[in-house]
């Protein structure tokens, strides 16, 4: 049985959809599953393979993105009729804002691409615009991918993006952390084993043998290193081995030689067929040998782009020549924080670096054609065969268009809730002392409660105040896991764009602060809800008695029940406050 697909054979065909390409490689991976091992096992030794990985070229053009500021916010803190100074000449005197402007580049498979730049120069806004988490309608310019436009709904499913913050809760090992991962993002078709396997894998990939049965740690408990961690955290993003990688700053907050560790990690990834971008600040010389292609940034606007070994070149001809034994990247990020500081600032810079680009042009070209030879289905079909993409090939309509036929998302809501819950669970349980408070905070709070809405009544009062109990416990609710919500909030937003994982692993906090509260807290209000409303019930008679005064005359209960009501009625008449707050009917209406 064929498993990878002939590029050859496919095109002297009809031309099929991504979704019949990838059932198509769903299949073959059927037949072949007893055959031999699932393909995750050998994502850790892309060399071992003999086909070579299946080119993709990441292409951006003229991606511009710019955003409005809000006058009002800005009334304290600048003087409106000040002229803008150096550092703020991107912002327009109608108040627009050029976070990006004009950026274009290039990225492949097998390498890593790094986007370099002063603090607010723009990295983490190039990244974000890439990895389709910056609104498509302030975003201008063209993402493709093999000369296809790059979907979101097909980006969400073939990319991963890494945060600058681990999230990681700290009572797991990085074991679990990663087969937690794995359960959330891989398909439910696939089998534990297999699913186990591909941590394996991957705990090789990430060089965290030694560390996999170590807790993640934190303040207060000592666990794995800041490296470690945030090898960690790159691995539960790439669980699915993504095709294109987004890291934001991987490095920052690392010593060098853990950043160093780190690069290496990404280097491997790309080696096994994706294409990395990350941001970075300031690449130490051993991190700079290990990066392919420079973005460096200024104020928005691209300053130079190129391999790093062209840079000497570049600066040379810009009549600042690299000192010997400098650390290129250093110099040049020095260099250009100098020019931004002149009253020309950057412009010569960026101008130099639009007419060496077309010098260079004739490079570039030759690269886009000695470069990928497959279309984009081509080439993420013959990925998946090789291993890639481990969640991509769940489902999908095999008749549908190129991005609805892939599977969004790998797993159902409930499946992934429950997944997070689970981890939530076994991470509280491993921390009985934060149990311990979160729980006395809430008796605490219930005692406090008890004793202002001790022994209530069951007249109207009674009824109101029980109201007025629930209301206070349900804010109180609120307020316990408030400190969570904008991160929610946030996160239910960014989902629309991001890779679900991101979303809930962020909104999953909310779950573990609300884990322990909410319980105690709803049974609490529950119970008084039962009790208020059936106080309430108990006083619908005396409410509504002309209706309940009918329903009694036509026969709808027995005397017993019938003469207890009015006698209760009678009774209450005679003396309750209801006769001040509700109307009721004259007392010759009642029948005695
Ligand atoms: N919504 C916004 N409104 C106005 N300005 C913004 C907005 N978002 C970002 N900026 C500005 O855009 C610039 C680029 O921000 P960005 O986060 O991309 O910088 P960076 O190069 O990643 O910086 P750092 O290395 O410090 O993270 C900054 O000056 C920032 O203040």
């Amino acid at each position: 049985m064929e498993l990878v697909p002939s590029p050859l054979k496919t095109r002297t065909h009809h031309s099929p959809t991504l979704g019949e390409l990838l059932k198509r490689v769903e299949d073959a991976q059927n037949d072949n599953n007893n055959a031999q091992p699932h393909h995750v096992l050998h994502l850790s030794s892309p060399s071992s393979s003999n086909t070579l990985p299946p080119p993709f070229f990441l292409s951006f053009t003229n991606l511009t993105y710019s955003v409005k500021l809000n006058r009002k916010l800005n009334c304290f803190s600048s003087n409106q009729n000040s002229l803008p100074t150096d550092q703020e000449t991107e912002t327009k005197p109608n108040g627009i804002k050029i976070l990006l402007n004009n950026i274009s580049g290039e990225a492949r498979d097998g390498e890593i691409m790094a986007v370099l730049g002063a603090s607010g120069s723009g990295k983490s806004t190039l990244i974000d615009a890439l990895a389709d988490r910056i609104s498509k309608d302030s975003l201008k310019g063209t993402k493709t991918l093999n000369g296809d436009v790059l979907e979101s709904s097909l980006q969400k499913v073939i990319s991963a993006y890494v945060m600058q913050d681990d999230l990681l809760f700290p009572m797991l090992t990085v074991e679990e952390t990663l087969m937690f991962s794995a359960e959330f993002r891989l398909p439910r078709s696939l089998s534990k084993s297999k699913k186990k396997a591909r941590v394996q894998a991957l705990i090789d990939q990430l060089g965290l043998r030694n560390a996999a049965s170590t807790v993640i740690g934190d303040e207060g408990h000592r666990g794995v290193s800041g490296g470690e961690r945030r090898r960690v955290s790159i691995g539960t993003d790439i669980i699915h081995d993504p095709i294109i990688l987004f890291l934001d700053e991987p490095t920052s907050g690392l010593d060098s030689t853990s950043a160093y560790m780190v690069v290496k990690v990404l280097q491997r990834i790309a080696q096994s067929g994706s294409i990395v971008m990350m941001s970075v600040h300031q690449p130490s010389y051993r991190i700079l040998g290990l990066l392919d292609r420079l973005i460096f940034l200024s104020h928005g606007q691209t300053v130079y782009s190129g391999s790093p070994a062209s840079l000497p070149n570049f600066f040379s001809e810009f009549g600042h020549p690299i000192p010997e034994n400098e650390n290129r990247t250093e110099f040049a990020l020095d260099l250009i924080r100098e020019l931004e500081e002149t009253p020309g600032g950057t412009k010569g810079l960026v101008e130099f670096n639009k007419t060496w680009q077309l010098k260079n042009q004739p490079l570039t070209v030759n690269v886009v054609n000695n470069g990928p030879k497959l279309s984009l289905k081509d080439a993420i079909s013959a990925s998946i065969s090789r291993g890639k993409l481990v969640s991509g090939t769940n489902g999908g309509n095999v008749n549908g268009n190129s991005t609805a036929s892939v599977a969004t998302f790998a797993n159902p809501f409930w499946i992934e809730m429950a997944v997070i819950g689970k981890r939530s669970l076994t991470n509280s349980r491993r921390m009985p002392e934060l149990f311990g408070i979160r729980l006395g905070a809430v008796l605490v709070t219930g005692g406090i409660l008890a004793t202002i809405f001790y022994h209530l009544d069951d007249s109207p009062k009674g009824v109101q105040e029980r109201l007025g109990f629930f209301a206070f416990a349900m804010s109180t609710t609120f307020y316990t896991c408030a400190e969570a919500i904008p991160v929610f909030l946030q996160e239910r937003y960014i989902f629309m764009r991001e890779t679900a994982y991101n979303a809930y692993r962020r909104s999953s906090y909310v779950l573990a602060h609300s884990i322990i509260s909410l319980p105690a807290l709803v049974f609490l209000s529950f119970t008084f809800a039962v009790t208020t409303f059936w106080e309430f019930l108990r006083d619908v008679p005396l409410r509504y008695s002309l209706p309940c005064d009918a329903w009694l005359h036509r026969g709808g209960c027995d005397n017993g029940l019938l003469s207890s009501l009015q006698r209760i009625l009678h009774q209450q008449r005679q003396n309750s406050t209801l006769l001040d707050m509700v109307p009721l009917p004259l007392t010759s209406e009642v029948p005695f």
